[in-house]
Order: structure tokens, then sequence, then C-alpha cells
């Protein structure tokens, strides 16, 4: 079943076109990816699909129907999740508070212990310290935060704006076994990343974006076989 259609998305910031008539659509149970350099404009088609910037011209169909002018909190509440670039967690408080916090405007018959308990499964790193301050934790750590906080609404789709960014090899490789977990056990999730050899492990599609423009769609399980990408993203010869 097809979760979420855009079709012919444009999204510009005055006279900067920044998305320019991209398409992209995510079945249920897949992981997608969206790749491109720096200002190729994949920040701006998450925004969009998330309600937090205007689309001037195409269409965001959830599904099956057009929630193009739908208020961001209306998104959240038909199950669309984001976790932005800014990785937002609450500095002062506990990172159980947080993961509670983040329950809290879910319906009265949620049992928010369980779904929190549910988010630990994926970061288990977390789980030995929830008593301690978000403020303490590495950029990769509070990135399992943010992603942990999306993750308590138990969202249809998982969006993820570059959650590698910033962060050293050995704290991906943890970052990623938390999202692996996820795509295996059939969550939905849409992630930028500019890093091309991480995307390619863990997505069943790959859309690379330049210039606003949709380039190219892949299968990543093609280009782990080619030789020539192997050489350039993965160093393999
Ligand atoms: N609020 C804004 N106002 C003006 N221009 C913007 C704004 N946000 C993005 N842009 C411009 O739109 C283009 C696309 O930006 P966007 O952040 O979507 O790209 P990106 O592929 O996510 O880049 P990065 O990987 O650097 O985050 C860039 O030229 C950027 O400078």
């Amino acid at each position: 079943m097809t979760l979420l259609e855009v079709s012919g998305l444009y999204v510009s910031y005055g006279p900067i076109d920044a998305v320019r008539g991209a398409s992209i659509s995510v079945e249920r149970g897949d992981v997608v990816a969206i790749v491109g350099p720096n200002g190729a404009g994949k920040s701006s088609i998450l925004q969009a699909i998330q309600g937090l910037v205007r689309v001037r011209a195409g269409s965001v169909r959830w599904r099956g129907t057009d929630i193009t002018g739908w208020a961001p909190e209306r998104r959240a509440r038909a199950g669309i999740a984001f976790v932005p670039e800014s990785r937002g967690v609450f500095r002062t408080l506990s990172i159980g508070e947080n993961l509670r916090l983040a329950g809290c405007a879910l319906a009265a018959d949620v049992d928010v212990s369980e779904r929190v308990r549910l988010a630990l499964r994926y970061f288990p790193a977390l789980t030995d310290r929830l008593s301690e301050r978000a403020a303490v934790l590495s950029g990769g750590e509070r990135q399992q935060l943010a992603i942990g906080r999306a993750l308590v609404a138990a969202p249809e789709l998982l969006i993820l704006d570059e959650p590698s960014l910033g962060l050293a090899p050995v704290v991906l490789d943890e970052l990623f076994a938390g999202l692996a977990r996820l795509r295996d056990e059939g969550w939905t999730i849409l992630l930028v990343e500019q890093n091309v050899a991480r995307a390619v492990k863990l997505a069943d599609h790959l859309f690379s974006l330049r210039g606003g423009v949709i380039e190219r769609v892949s299968d990543p399980g093609e280009l782990l076989r080619n030789p020539s990408f192997r050489a350039k993203h993965l160093g393999l010869g």
C-alpha cells in the first residue's frame, strides 16, 4: 500500500527554487532514502511533507488523501513523525523524562511506559541511562533519543533529516544498527542522507536529488553489486 505520494513538488524561497517538480512515493514497510549534495533540496522535501514550508505547486498525499494544505500537527496526528536535523531534545530533562514527555499528548488509553520501552528496544544503550540529563549525551546518543521520542507516538511513517550529520563512524554504527532493527521489524522510514554508503545499506529505494530535481531512482541492492559504485562509495575493489 502506498502510504505517501509526493507528486510534482515545487518549493521556493523567494527567488530560489529549492525543489523543482520532485515526485517520491513510500510504500508501507519500506525504507526510502533521498541522497544528494548540499543544497539539493532534500530537507525542503521533508519539510513540505510535514507541512513546515509552503508548497508552491504539486501535492502531498497520505494514504490516498491530499494533505498538501494540512497543518503540521494534523499530519502528526495522522501518523507522520518528523525528526529534524537539529535533533530536538530537552537538554535539562533526563532521557526518561524526554521519552515520557513525547507521549504526553497521546490518547489517555495509550500506555506511555510501554511505548517508551518499545522505543528503547531499538536503542538499548539509552536504557541504562534513563535518569541522566540529555545534556550529557553525545551527538549520536542525542540522535538516538530524538528518534526514540518520535517512536513513542508509534508513527506510521518516520521521517529523519540527515541522522548521520556530524557523527563519528563508531557512533554511526550504533545509530544505523538501531535503524536497521526498525527496518527489519517493518517500520516505514523516509530519510535524507548525505552518507550514501549508509543510505544504500539501509534503504529499499534510493532517490538521488540534485538542484531540486530527482535525477535517478536506484535499487540499493544493484548498487551494492555494482563495481564502480562499490569503489566510489564503499571503498571496496
Ligand atoms: N529558509 C530558507 N530561505 C532561503 N533559502 C533557503 C531556505 N531553506 C533552504 N534554502 C535554500 O534552498 C536550497 C535547498 O535547501 P535544502 O536545505 O532543502 O537542501 P539540502 O539538500 O537539505 O541541503 P543540506 O544537505 O545542506 O541540508 C538551498 O539553496 C538553500 O540555500
